[in-house]
């Protein structure tokens, strides 16, 4: 569903009076990866590493220096204006702070329509049409209707994150960015949220791009993980096989260092229950 082949970004370089330039980061080196169709892909790097450059370069965002990312065969730098936008509609995002990616002055039904007013030519659906999918989500995430005309800071955190995701499927998209979703909440609240996601992907039919650097979480989720270090990808591979036979040094440190490598005994149990 998602190909990178040899992407790079270069951010600087640009000119600063007459004789500088700012200097240039190499936030991505020749990064390849692909993410198929219905998976749980996991993106695990330290801060730095490069991950929010590849997301924002994934709904270009950014434009890439080097290399091609494809979505469903489409090559995103050649894009039209109008694929663009069926593109950041087919791909939604839920971010890693429930508290701050809310707007404390809007109502629930606002935050939850407003990416269905954004893209309202291609759903067409009017405000009322709008107002009723803004209750049918918040069911889905485990919330009534009775929240539409609430605001933020009356829910908890686990609850916002609900709201978030609620948000990022409001334009009906097949795959979803999940920023450290949940490394903002405490773990029990983790653990209900992961299981509402891995219920979503399973209803919906979502595909997955899981960033993290919580290796237990990811191991809990993801069916292939990417380790990326610096801008480059160290190790791709099917999850367990990584935290079981980990080729790069790299890997083998994140591992060693993990509180519990044992997912039976992490603090989310064994991988999706039931
Ligand atoms: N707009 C920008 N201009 C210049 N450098 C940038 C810009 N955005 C990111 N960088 C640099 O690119 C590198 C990668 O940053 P990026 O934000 O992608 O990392 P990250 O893995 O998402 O980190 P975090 O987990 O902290 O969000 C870092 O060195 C960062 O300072």
């Amino acid at each position: 569903m998602l190909e990178v082949e040899g992407v790079s970004k270069i951010y600087g370089g640009e000119r600063r009076g007459f004789f500088g330039r700012a200097p240039q980061v190499h936030a991505l080196s020749d990064v390849s990866l692909s993410v198929r169709r219905g998976e749980s892909f996991g993106l695990v790097g330290e801060s730095g590493s490069g991950k929010t450059t590849l997301t924002r370069c994934l709904l270009r965002l950014e434009e890439v220096s080097a290399g091609t990312i494809r979505f469903d065969g489409d090559d995103i730098g050649r894009l039209s204006a109008a694929g663009l936008r069926a593109l950041r509609a087919r791909v939604g995002i839920v971010f890693q702070d429930p508290y701050a990616s809310l707007n404390p002055r809007m109502s629930i039904a606002d935050i939850v329509c407003e990416p269905m007013e954004i893209h309202r030519a291609r759903l067409g659906l009017d405000g009322r049409g709008r107002r009723d999918r803004a209750a049918e989500l918040l069911e889905r995430v485990g919330l009534g209707p009775q929240h539409l005309g609430r605001f933020p800071h009356e829910f908890s955190g686990g609850q916002r994150q609900r709201i978030g995701i609620a948000r990022a499927l409001a334009t009906g998209p097949d795959f979803l960015i999940l920023d450290e979703p949940t490394s903002a909440l405490d773990v029990s609240v983790q653990a209900q949220v992961l299981n509402l996601l891995h219920d979503l992907q399973a209803q919906l039919g979502l595909t997955y791009f899981f960033i993290s650097h919580d290796l237990g979480v990811i191991r809990y989720v993801c069916d292939r993980v990417a380790l990326i270090y610096r801008g480059r990808l160290v190790e791709v591979g099917a999850t367990e096989a990584v935290f079981q036979n980990p080729a790069s040094d790299y890997a083998r440190s994140l591992i060693a260092a993990m509180p519990d490598p044992d997912p039976d005994r992490s603090p989310f149990g064994p991988r999706f229950p039931g």
